[in-house]
Formats: C-alpha cells, sequence, structure tokens
C-alpha cells in the first residue's frame, strides 16, 4: 500500500471549532538503563558501552481534538500511544510542548487505574470518584447506577486486590463512565472482561459520541475503532504518520504489522 502523506492530510477539526484537548509539539523522553548488576555495569564500562541512553518516545506530537470528536490512537506496539494518552490525562509530564483539556477529563489508561487494591469495592467507588472529579452527593447519587453497571455483586465489601481482572475493570470502568466526563480516555482497557460486559461498554461509548462528548481511545482492535471513531491517528516511533481518516489509519496498522511481521521473520 502506498503510504498516505503524513499530517498534511488530517482531518483536523473544522475551523473554528473549539478544542476538548491541545496537544502541541509534545516531546517526551525516557532513560533506558542498559545495566542492571555490577556485573553487567562493568562489563558495559570495560567494553565504553553506556549504562543508559535517553530515548525519545514522543517527538513533537500535535495534535487537536475538537470537542464532540472521537479520536483513534493506532500505531504498532511502542510507538507511543499509551504514553501521549497519559501526558493528556496529567499522569506523565512532557518533556517539551504542552497539553490543554476543556472540561471534566476521566482516563482509563491503565488496568484498574485509580483503584487502590487495599480498598473494597466500595469503598474505591467513592475515593476513584472524587479523584475523578465528583463530590459525595454526586457521587451518592450516582452509587446505585455505578454497581448496577459494574455487576460485581457481593464483591462489593470485598478490596479490590481479590478482584479478577475482568472484575477490576468493570468497577473501574463503570466509576469513570458514571462520572460524565467531556473528555473521556480510553487505552486497551476493553481488551479485558467478559464479551457481555465488553458490549455493554461500547454501547455506553456509543452513547457518549452521539451525546457530543469528546473520546481518545487507544485499542488494538480495528473493528472496535473503526465502530466509534471517524479520525484516527496514527503514531510510528513517537511521530504523526496519519491523522485523517480511520480507515486509512486502520490500513496502515495492518500493513505496518506486515511488516514487522515480515521483518521478524526474516531475522530468524
Ligand atoms: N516509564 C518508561 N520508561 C522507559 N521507557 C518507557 C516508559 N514508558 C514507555 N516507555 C517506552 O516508550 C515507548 C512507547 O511506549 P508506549 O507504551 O507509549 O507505546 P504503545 O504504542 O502504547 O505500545 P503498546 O501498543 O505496546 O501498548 C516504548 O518503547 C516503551 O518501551
Amino acid at each position: 500500500m502506498a503510504e498516505p502523506a503524513p499530517t498534511a492530510a488530517a482531518t483536523a477539526p473544522a475551523a473554528g471549532a473549539p478544542s476538548a484537548v491541545l496537544v502541541e509539539a509534545v516531546t517526551k523522553r525516557f532513560t533506558l538503563r542498559h545495566a542492571h548488576s555490577i556485573k553487567n555495569m562493568s562489563i558495559r564500562a570495560l567494553r565504553r558501552e553506556p549504562l543508559r541512553e535517553r530515548f525519545t518516545a514522543l517527538d513533537e506530537v500535535s495534535l487537536d481534538v475538537a470537542i464532540g470528536e472521537s479520536v483513534a490512537l493506532l500505531g504498532v506496539n511502542g510507538s507511543g500511544k499509551s504514553t501521549l494518552l497519559k501526558i493528556i490525562s496529567g499522569v506523565l509530564p512532557p518533556d517539551g510542548g504542552r497539553v490543554r483539556v476543556r472540561g471534566r477529563l476521566a482516563g482509563l489508561i491503565e488496568v484498574g487505574a485509580g483503584l487502590h487494591p487495599d480498598l473494597t469495592g466500595r469503598e474505591n467507588i467513592f475515593l476513584n470518584g472524587a479523584i475523578l472529579g465528583m463530590d459525595r452527593a454526586e457521587t451518592l447519587a450516582k452509587y446505585d447506577a455505578i454497581v448496577e453497571f459494574a455487576d460485581i455483586g457481593r464483591f462489593l465489601d470485598q478490596p479490590v486486590r481479590f478482584y479478577s481482572s475482568g472484575m477490576f475493570m468493570r468497577l473501574a470502568f463503570s466509576i469513570a463512565a458514571h462520572t460524565d466526563p467531556d473528555v473521556f480516555l480510553i487505552d486497551e482497557v476493553l481488551a479485558v472482561g467478559d464479551p457481555l460486559f465488553r458490549e455493554k461498554c461500547i454501547q455506553r461509548l456509543g452513547e457518549y459520541k452521539a451525546s457530543g462528548r469528546t473520546m481518545v481511545i487507544v485499542a488494538h482492535d480495528v473493528t472496535l475503532l473503526r465502530s466509534l471513531c471517524t479520525r484516527g491517528v496514527f503514531l510510528e516511533n513517537g511521530r504523526v504518520l496519519w491523522d485523517g481518516d480511520i480507515d486509512t489509519a486502520a490500513d496502515l496498522l495492518v500493513t505496518k504489522r506486515r511488516e514487522r511481521r515480515a521483518a521478524a521473520r526474516a531475522a530468524r
């Protein structure tokens, strides 16, 4: 497949549409440590190899998501999708550039994000609700709906460290979804859990979209992304390779995965 022209072809928000998420030239670097033992360190030092190196996970990434838009972030493993979501959510600070978010933000960016393992499901609803911006009265008003949606039954009064990964995710998703965020950031959470709950989540996200909320979603499931998003941003090595229609972004993902597999086979 011919590679699409980079971001120039972007279907960025229509001129004048207010931004819900504005990412401006964001750069993020991590330090990679190569030596984790004294022996290893000595060997590398003798060979005059560096013990650590700076690695650029995001390289001047810019993104303008309009209010009411649903945007998918795609890319092969390690391309920077989760790092970008973490920076948008404020969990990670960028090393360069800046991010602005308008309205209430809820992020499901790590499995069990925001849930405290030693607290019960019930306690976590109040704690996590508060972290996501709900006061006690709002959490109380939504409590029954959160519990019903999460469907964790008698486990509600158990510490969440005893939950299965599916139950963990159901509770985290339910709390976040009931905060009524203006901007919802979702990273791969729908890969966890049973198919029925997944359907329920997808339906909920569809309702979100229909009500004009903003979503930025990372998932490896292209069918899911196509059903929720019309715009796809494809990242490669921490750069935006494509920002435009979801179909082109999804085709790029298929092509890049194929290329990766072929390169891995050739290297064997
Ligand atoms: N805390 C960290 N320290 C060092 N390197 C990191 C850290 N977090 C991420 N990285 C590296 O940054 C790069 C981008 O990671 P990121 O998790 O954002 O990719 P991704 O596109 O979400 O990948 P995946 O699809 O596998 O989840 C990867 O090479 C990863 O190893």
